[in-house]
């Protein structure tokens, strides 16, 4: 075990589909290059689909094959849905209400064989998972700090400083974010940086350049490399 500040992070992001599962990854890389074992972990997760007879959502496999420690997917992701669509609505249509106690439970026993461990949220940061518990109530029921990942596009000025007040505001503790450039068209990228920068206190952790496919194992640990892991 290491004696770092923290057991591992929460990642957020902007928005769905900005890229929190490609940057989990890459921080998941990133504390295996430092030679630290890291689990992995999707708590709650909407758009699921049936293999070989089990539920199972595609962030959590990627998340849990990147991590290699061979955790039970039932752990890895204790909650899981088969419509894509908000959690809360996806946990009712299957007659389920998701709570704290059983995500707590798999966090504890997946932490106990890792140094680090990543969790990556569900949508955005205030969604909600059932009628009193929302995404933004994870981070302190598992004790993590978060890392917003911001997907560069138009509108994520507007997303990530609405997110980082709303995460300040519940008393979680921000280490830092990182810039995912998910859309080769915008072509105000610097100047987004730039102003992020400058508005946002917590540090840019890394900044992820577009991939047109998905990243070689290489190219996924060459820019792993380059991620500031300011937690540890
Ligand atoms: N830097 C990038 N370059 C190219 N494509 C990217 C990049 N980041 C993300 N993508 C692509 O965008 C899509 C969404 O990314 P990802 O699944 O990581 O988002 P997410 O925030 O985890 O979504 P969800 O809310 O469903 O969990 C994926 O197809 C992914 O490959
Ligand atoms: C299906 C999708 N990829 C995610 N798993 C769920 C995103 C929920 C977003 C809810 C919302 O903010 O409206
Ligand atoms: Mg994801």
């Amino acid at each position: 075990m290491t004696d770092a500040a923290y057991p591992g992070i929460f990642v957020t992001g902007t928005d769905t589909e900005i890229g929190k599962t490609v940057c989990s990854c890459l921080l998941i890389d990133a504390l295996q290059q430092r030679g630290l074992r890291v689990a992995a972990m999707k708590p709650v997760a909407s758009g699921g689909q049936y293999r070989q007879g089990q539920l199972v959502n595609d962030d959590a496999l990627q998340l849990q094959q990147q991590s290699g420690l061979n955790q039970a997917y039932e752990l890895v992701n204790p909650y899981v849905f088969e419509p894509p669509v908000a959690p809360h609505l996806a946990a009712r249509q299957a007659g389920e209400v998701i709570r704290p106690e059983p995500i707590q439970q798999a966090f504890s026993q997946l932490k106990a064989e890792a140094d680090q461990i990543v969790v990556e949220g569900v949508g955005g940061w205030r969604v909600p998972l059932a009628e009193d518990f929302a995404v933004s109530d994870l981070p302190r029921l598992l004790n993590l700090p978060v890392v917003l990942v911001i997907g560069m596009r138009l509108g994520c000025l507007n997303h990530a400083l609405l997110t980082i007040e709303s995460i300040e505001q519940t008393g979680s503790h921000v280490v830092g974010w990182m810039a995912n450039y998910l859309d080769p068209a915008f072509d105000a990228q610097q100047a987004n940086l730039q102003t992020l920068e400058y508005r946002l206190e917590a540090p840019c952790l890394a900044q992820i350049p577009y991939h047109g496919e998905p990243f070689t194992p290489l190219r996924q640990q060459e820019v792993a490399a380059g991620i500031n892991i300011s937690w540890l």
